[in-house]
């Protein structure tokens, strides 16, 4: 699955957000999003679910225009995990979880076995079987972030679109959905604001800066101290691990000795 996002430009009543955005993803791509609060992250990936509707532009999906398809269609080939936890009644976690298996049913269809197993399934792999009938409303932030991830896992698409999808989590959490996301190996196109997470699992990234497209690249094309300095404003040392051989990132914070820089 592909996506291919031609020219977009939105803006809030006369305030341009995002102008002129062109990113693909291609299939089977980790593709991150960055960029300083208020770039544009999530704008893009509301334009691409379907949550805001661009004012110019194509979003192409497998080649199918995204901006005519059926809802239940997008439902079945595009996962999210947003930024916002909220969930308007107070579920239980598995009912939560089983809400991914509705872009398959008929109204009123119940659960098959199928979905059930599928759905213990994506409670196993978030590592929240014991959460499974407490209520969502009393959950920690993380907690309920984990939530979210199982019912997307529950979806089954070929495509994900995460924005800042472990900001919640602790780094233990964090850096296990994101092994689990990239073992899928399924399309994400995913807002991501930790850069060392984003240089250890991303193929490619988009830089965005004030509403616009600043760079693409690869982790080591994009995350060098110039980048970084033009987009952040902070100064940061760059390396490649040796244990890793990723791009790994320290930020040097003004308060330490230009002499030491
Ligand atoms: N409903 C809205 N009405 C007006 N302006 C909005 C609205 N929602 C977002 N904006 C503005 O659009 C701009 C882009 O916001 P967006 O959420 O896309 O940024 P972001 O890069 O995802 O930021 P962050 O890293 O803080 O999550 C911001 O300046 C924000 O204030």
């Amino acid at each position: 699955m592909k996506l291919q996002v031609e020219n977009v430009s939105f803006s809030y009543d006369e305030q341009k957000i995002i102008e002129d955005i062109r990113l693909h993803v291609k299939k089977g791509e980790f593709v991150g999003l960055l960029g300083p609060n208020g770039s544009g992250k999530s704008t893009i990936l509301k334009t691409v679910y379907r949550a805001l509707e661009p004012d110019a532009g194509d979003i192409l999906l497998d080649n199918e225009n995204l901006l005519s398809m059926k809802v239940k269609k997008i439902a079945r080939n595009i996962g999210v995990v947003g930024q916002e936890n909220s969930i308007p009644f107070d579920f239980k976690v598995e009912e939560i979880v089983a809400m991914g298996r509705n872009p398959y049913k008929k109204l009123f269809e119940g659960d098959t076995q199928v979905d059930k197993e599928i759905v213990t399934n994506a409670l196993k792999q978030t590592g929240i079987e014991d959460l499974a009938q407490r209520n969502y409303i009393q959950l920690s932030g993380g907690e309920k972030q984990r939530v979210l991830i199982a019912r997307v896992l529950a979806q089954q698409t070929n495509f994900l679109l995460l924005d800042e999808p472990t900001n919640h989590l602790d780094i233990y959490y964090q850096l296990q959905m994101f092994d689990l996301v990239k073992g899928l190996g399924v399309t994400v196109l995913a807002a991501i604001h930790d850069l060392n997470i984003a240089a250890l699992y991303c193929d490619r990234m988009y830089v965005l800066k004030e509403g616009r497209l600043y760079k693409a690249g690869t982790p080591e094309e994009i995350i060098t101290p110039e980048v970084i300095h033009e987009v952040y404003g902070i100064q940061v040392d760059v390396i490649i691990h040796p244990k890793t051989n990723k791009v790994s990132i320290t930020y040097l914070p003004k308060s330490l000795d230009k002499r030491e820089i």
